[in-house]
């Protein structure tokens, strides 16, 4: 008889990937600042949207960042589309999947450097849109190369970190800024939550 499976575990980002950062940045760019130059999404390049609307004029890059300071806007994210069905189906493996695998599953986000709002409203964001018991899997840190994991679902291109090798494979989460990024091999992306992350899942299963 197989022994008992080893777990998999498995981050998976906040901004960018369950819940929709950047789309609300826009809108409430739009609706604070109409009269001034924004960067549409389909425009966006890297991660960092002050810094792209910093290089469109330089104090844009402070009234961006207001808008995603401000009170509410953590709370107030959208979904991004499939991802609470995703995690739902996620914490209920190893049911539908063909390997006998077991998961360890947590939710790793970096709080914002004004942090005032940005924690707390994270935590209600989860409980609210995913449930109590989710929130039991949150990992709130600025560094997450030195959480161990097998595997990292993430939006933003490069994370760096004190260690210079962190045990998780990083999948790129496509999002606007990043879509044109461009992958060096073995490098690998998830294109949408309808992309086939249990294949990646059981892929890293059998490695
Ligand atoms: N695209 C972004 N530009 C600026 N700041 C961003 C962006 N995406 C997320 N953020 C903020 C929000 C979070 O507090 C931190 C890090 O996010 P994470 O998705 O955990 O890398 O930066
Ligand atoms: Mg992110």
């Amino acid at each position: 008889m197989a022994g008992a499976a080893v777990p998999l575990r498995v981050l998976v980002d906040m901004d960018g990937v369950l819940a929709d950062f950047e789309g609300a940045v826009l809108r409430g760019f739009v609706a604070r600042f109409p009269e001034e130059p924004r960067v549409e999404l389909a425009e966006r390049r890297g991660f960092s949207v002050r810094e792209q609307y910093c290089s469109l004029r330089e104090d844009l890059g402070d009234k961006v960042a207001s808008v995603y300071e401000s009170p509410g806007f953590f709370l107030e994210l959208d979904p991004i589309p499939g991802a609470l069905e995703a995690m739902q189906e996620m914490v209920r493996i190893p049911l539908p999947l063909t390997y006998a695998l077991s998961l360890d599953f947590f939710i790793c986000t970096s709080p914002l450097k004004k942090y005032e709002h940005c924690i707390v409203e994270k935590y209600k964001w989860v409980e609210k849109h995913l449930g109590p018991k989710f929130v039991e899997r949150i990992i709130l840190t600025r560094d997450k190369t030195v959480v161990s994991a097998d595997l990292l679902f993430d939006d933003k291109d490069t994370i760096r970190g004190a260690e210079r090798n962190p045990s998780w494979e990083h999948i790129l989460f496509t999002c606007c800024h990043n879509s044109r990024f461009q992958l060096q091999p073995p490098r690998r992306r998830l294109l949408s939550w309808a992309d086939d992350w249990k294949g990646i899942l059981e892929s890293k299963r059998r490695q």
